[in-house]
């Protein structure tokens, strides 16, 4: 039987106008005369069996008119109590039958589901849901009295909401309501809301006082289109125990208010309503879908997209399905109206299965329809023990074949005979195969021969307990747990064993970095201590150095070719020297890697004494070496020249000795400049944060001057002596002096 739709089709409202209806129906085209029907049967049926049609005009073409078809069509003049007679006391029957039914009102908002299911206070206004209560009471009262008593009725409620796809419950306040609300589940086919509250409800009036403290609970709101528009899907089940003398029979009956759609341009929705609209929408347009899928047999069916649809189950539950079409006559309403006749004109096609729920019997229990089936099992029998039934008989096989054989199977398939192991008679066991005579196969995956044999001196299967099944099972079980542990500790040790492995292979390769690092650092010392020694005219002690700093950038050319060329500038050294170079008092130098010596140059023609580091030395060529060759930074030209200007004996006095030794202060000072931390050396006497970015750009200059001359990523420049200082870019004698004077030791 397919789904039952009927149209209804509300009177208009206030603010409507009646020049503004569109909507028309076959009711109006032949009406039926109601009051003059002899009797009530009579009316009900001349309701039913008028035209049944709705005729809407075609939106873009107003001569043309749509024309829909349903079950019936009911009028504005319809009254509640037509309506119900017509079409819902009729499924009251079914229901007590043990069939399930659903009855929902579908359409857009305000067109009057609510009115419809729910209705007014008024006895006349009363909606479907009461008066289906009232129909069920009068019905469980008759059954009563019909079986003086024998036959008993009771009826549960439960209530509920799908508000933004959630499930509440509208028994429970809302302040019960979790988040996530209740959860769906399937069972037996058929979608249950978990933990739904049920109420036993023995009165039509404990009824109406259940049904109006739920609705209160219900969320409704104003919106332009309705002044109570429901804003969430209100499903009402009411399940029906029938127990007579030999059985009991369930049935529900399902009343659903669908909220309604809306279509937001003309609703103004706030942002919360807008919410509940897109999801009511959702749902109804998932429904929509559910519809069309079903209707042209699509295989798959969209069910699952939302919680409306879920608990409908259109096309899929048993029973009876009503599907009353709300329907609104204006014209501001025409696109959603035929939309809506759209929809339900499929439903229609919709085919529901009219299955009656199972009855379930009392009395003695009724044997099982499979007593195989129902006797209890057997537990297993490890094979030695049992006989595979499955399992040819041997000797009927061609030995040839037998290694092709499929595997034997391990366990025996046991038929559900109620009669215990123990009760298994030798002569009802197949003689075993001998050993011979089995497949490799077999032989295989047969467990191993149990001590139990030799334990049991009759070691006859047959008479082995169930008890003692059990024990050598258990046995069986801790073996393997134990053998399961084990390999778990090995493992463990295995883990532990690969991490001190990893760690000591870490520790390695932390000192072969570290000794890489340290070697490095020395091989660069020595290259600063050969370069301080060339500067200062001491060619010998810088091959010396240059050459111990060799094994250390064993493969830098440079360094061979620097080599080369000073071991050859000493060959020719007498012939090209010019001056020769006054060694500084060793006292001042105690430290390898100062820097401060006195010279006597001739530079551009000019012949003076100044005080230079190794640095101009190379840089003027004093040595015949270029600063390319040498590796010296070009950019020192500029701070060089400048030194060569300051007087000899400004820079000569500038760096402090103490026992051979840089003075503190001094090396405090040239430890800030040689941190290239700006922030340190602004705050230097006479230094601003301008001063201390040049100098750091120059210090950083010189590092990627060295570096790309020794291709070293380690800062090489240092700044070695307050002379040395003073040479650099920006910064001069009376600079360095500040700087020094300002230093606090
Ligand atoms: N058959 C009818 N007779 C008289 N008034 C009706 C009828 N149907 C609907 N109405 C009136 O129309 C208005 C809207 O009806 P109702 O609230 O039932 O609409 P609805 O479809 O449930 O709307 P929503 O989906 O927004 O909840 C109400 O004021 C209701 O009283």
């Amino acid at each position: 039987m397919s789904v039952r739709v009927v149209a209804r089709v509300r009177p208009l409202l206030k603010a409507e106008r009646e020049l503004d209806i569109i909507l028309r129906t076959g009711a109006s085209s032949a009406p039926v005369d109601l009051k003059q029907s002899a009797n009530g049967d009579r009316k009900l049926a001349a309701l039913r069996d008028r035209d049944n049609v709705v005729r809407i005009p075609n939106p873009k073409n107003e001569g043309e008119e749509y024309t829909f078809q349903f079950n019936a069509v009911y009028d504005a003049d319809v009254a509640q109590q037509e309506l119900f007679d017509a079409e819902v006391a009729p499924t009251i029957k079914h229901l007590f039958n043990g069939f399930d039914v659903t009855l929902f009102a579908y359409g857009v908002t305000g067109t009057g589901k609510t009115h419809t299911m729910r209705g007014g206070k008024s006895l006349a206004d009363r909606g479907v849901i009461p008066r289906l209560l009232s129909g069920i009471y009068r019905r469980n009262r008759k059954i009563e009295k019909d079986s003086n008593g024998e036959t008993t009725v009771q009826v549960a409620l439960s209530y509920y909401e799908i508000y933004n796809d959630k499930v509440y419950d509208l028994f429970e306040p809302p302040e019960k309501r979790t988040l996530a609300g209740l959860p769906l589940r399937d069972n037996g086919g058929k979608t249950v809301v978990c933990g739904l509250t049920e109420k036993t409800c023995t009165s039509l009036k404990e009824f109406e006082v259940l049904y109006d403290q739920a609705n209160n609970n219900r969320s409704t709101s104003a919106t332009k289109l309705n002044a109570h528009s429901s804003r969430s899907h209100a499903i009402l089940g009411v399940k029906v125990t029938i127990c007579s003398a030999d059985q009991t029979r369930v049935s529900t009956i399902s009343a659903i208010d669908l909220a309604g759609s809306e279509d937001n341009r003309r609703t103004e929705n706030d942002k919360e309503r807008m919410v509940e609209s897109a999801s009511i929408n959702k749902s109804l347009f998932v429904l929509a879908q559910c519809v069309e899928a079903i209707t042209k047999k699509q295989h798959r069916i969209p069910y699952r997209e939302s919680k409306m649809t879920r608990i409908l189950s259109l096309g899929q539950n048993n029973g009876l399905t009503v599907m009353i079409l709300n329907l609104a006559p204006v014209r501001s309403y025409h696109l959603d109206t035929i939309s809506s006749l759209n929809v339900a004109n499929r439903t229609r096609k919709i085919e529901v299965r009219e299955i009656e729920n199972d009855p379930i019997f009392k009395g003695p229990a009724r044997p099982a329809p499979r007593p195989s089936m129902a006797a209890s099992r057997q537990p297993l029998r490890p094979l030695t023990a049992s006989v595979n039934v499955n399992m040819p008989a041997p000797v009927a096989k061609d030995p040839a074949a037998k290694d092709e054989g499929k595997p034997i199977k391990a366990f025996s398939v046991f038929s559900d005979r109620p009669k215990p192991v123990t009760q298994i008679r030798k002569s009802e066991i197949p003689k075993r195969p001998s050993l011979a005579s089995e497949t490799p196969a077999m032989r295989s995956l047969k467990p191993p021969r149990q001590p139990v044999a030799a334990n049991n001196p009759s070691s006859s299967h047959a008479d082995l307990s169930a008890a003692r099944i059990e024990e050598m099972v258990e046995k069986k079980v801790e073996e393997l747990l134990a053998v399961r542990a084990e390999s778990e500790l090995s493992r463990q040790t295995q883990v532990r064993e690969l991490n001190d492995q990893l760690q000591r292979r870490l520790e390695l390769l932390e000192q072969r970095i570290e000794g890489t690092e340290d070697d490095r650092a020395e091989g660069l010392s020595y290259l600063l201590m050969a370069k301080q020694h060339q500067a200062r005219g001491e060619d010998s002690s810088a091959l010396r150095m240059y050459q111990l700093a060799l094994p250390h950038f064993p493969h830098n050319n440079k360094l061979v070719a620097k080599i080369a060329a000073l071991k050859k500038r000493m060959q020719d050294k007498p012939s090209r020297q010019t001056s020769i170079p006054a060694s500084p008092p060793q006292e001042k130098f105690g430290s390898m890697l100062s820097l401060k010596r006195e010279s006597t140059l001739t530079i551009l023609g000019k012949r003076q004494t100044v005080a230079v580091d190794d640095d101009y030395l190379n840089e003027v060529g004093n040595d015949g070496f270029s600063s390319d060759e040498e590796g010296i930074p070009r950019h020192k030209k500029r701070a060089t020249s400048k030194s060569v200007r300051q007087s000899e004996n400004e820079i000569h006095d500038l760096d402090e000795y103490e026992n051979g030794s840089l003075s503190p202060r001094t090396m405090h000072l040239l430890s800030i400049i040689n941190s290239r931390d700006v922030s340190q050396i602004k705050l230097l006497k006479g230094v601003g944060a301008k001063k201390a970015e040049a100098l750091v750009d120059c210090l950083c200059e010189m590092d990627q001057s060295s570096n790309d001359d020794m291709a070293s990523d380690q800062p090489m420049f240092q700044v070695e002596s307050l002379a040395q200082l003073s040479t650099l870019k920006g910064v001069g004698v009376r600079t360095v002096e500040n700087m020094r004077n300002g230093v606090l030791v």
